[in-house]
């Protein structure tokens, strides 16, 4: 069985009356990267704040490395870093109190918070702003202090909420690279974001959200190839194998586009493709340069199945 390091059943929210996060069943298994997307106001921070136990379901539960939240909070968020959408300030305190503070605040030693607050400066890129109050910070120089901040004490667990949304696109680079980095250094990452194209580059685990109901979850790898039956071809002579493939029983349709062949599987006899393809290739001695399905953009399948618009 699957051991799943975020797992909730039924998470529900209301304010009020409003209904803002409905039956929520979130499995995050170990080790991935996890797409948390959705439009503005879907329900993303009141799950993640439900989540980290700053805000108390309406009812469903939430199990986080096996233990449950709230109950079992101070257990659960030594293992989990976690990255606020709205922070709280601490205006008055400089990069390096700030973190040190933090880290003390997690139950390290001074030596050691004072150590890895050096080191977290360093690797998010405000080293050089250790001295500068947080209130004297441009927005995207406060985010990557928070990010440094969610990184104290070598979290297995890293929940970050809309963590690009004040960065510049070279920040936003940068920060794919190290997401990438920690995710090899065997972190899971829980991440919120509404713009497709980010999380299409550092996930390979998504759950879509929209109107607070998870309406997809799963490996992005699947969802992109759910999506298709198209194959990629390319040959030394394209209108050879056109022609070869035009009156095949396994193609619903063949043509050319930009040099490549895109062939659309039947795939009830997809195996004949398979065989006959090659043999064919073979036979002809045509030189073969490119063979693989073909993968549409993940924005192309979300906006197409869901109807959802989301802009960058
Ligand atoms: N404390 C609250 N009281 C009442 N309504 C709230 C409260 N917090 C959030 N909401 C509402 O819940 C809905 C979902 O908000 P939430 O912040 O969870 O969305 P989101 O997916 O994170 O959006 P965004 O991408 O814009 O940050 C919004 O309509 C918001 O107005």
């Amino acid at each position: 069985m699957e051991t799943y390091v975020i797992e909730t059943r039924d998470l529900t929210k209301f304010f009020g009356k409003r209904n803002i996060v409905y039956h929520l069943n979130l499995k995050v298994p170990k080790g991935v990267v996890y797409g948390f997307l959705g439009p503005n106001g879907a329900g993303k921070t009141t799950t993640i704040k439900m989540l980290t136990g700053a805000l108390k379901p309406t009812y469903g539960e939430i199990r986080i490395f096996g233990m449950e939240m709230p109950h079992e909070r101070v257990e659960i968020m030594r293992k989990v870093g976690y990255m606020p959408e709205k922070p709280i300030a601490y205006d008055d305190m400089t990069i390096f109190e700030f973190l040190t503070y933090m880290g003390r605040l997690l139950g390290l030693k001074k030596e050691e918070a004072v150590r890895q607050a050096r080191e977290l400066m360093a690797y998010t890129g405000v080293g050089k702003l250790a001295f500068h109050r947080i209130k004297e910070l441009s927005s995207g120089q406060r985010q990557r202090a928070i990010f440094a901040a969610s990184l104290l004490g070598d979290p297995e667990l890293l929940i970050l909420d809309e963590p690009t949304s004040n960065l510049d696109p070279v920040g936003r680079m940068e920060f794919i690279g190290k997401v990438l980095e920690l995710a090899k250094s065997g972190k899971t990452i829980f991440i919120s974001s509404h713009i497709v194209s980010e999380i299409e580059r550092t996930c390979n685990y998504v759950g879509l959200i929209k109107d607070g109901q998870l309406i997809e979850q799963g490996r992005v790898r699947d969802l992109v190839s759910m999506e298709s039956n198209d194959y990629d071809i390319m040959v030394s002579d394209n209108s050879r194998l056109i022609d070869f493939l035009r009156d095949k029983i396994y193609v619903r349709e063949v043509w050319e586009e930009e040099g490549v062949v895109r062939v659309r599987l039947d795939e009830r006899f997809s195996e004949r493709f398979f065989l006959e393809v090659p043999q064919f290739i073979a036979g002809e001695k045509l030189a073969l340069k490119l063979f693989k399905p073909h993968t549409s953009p993940l924005e192309r399948i979300l906006m197409k199945r869901f109807n959802v618009g989301w802009k960058e």
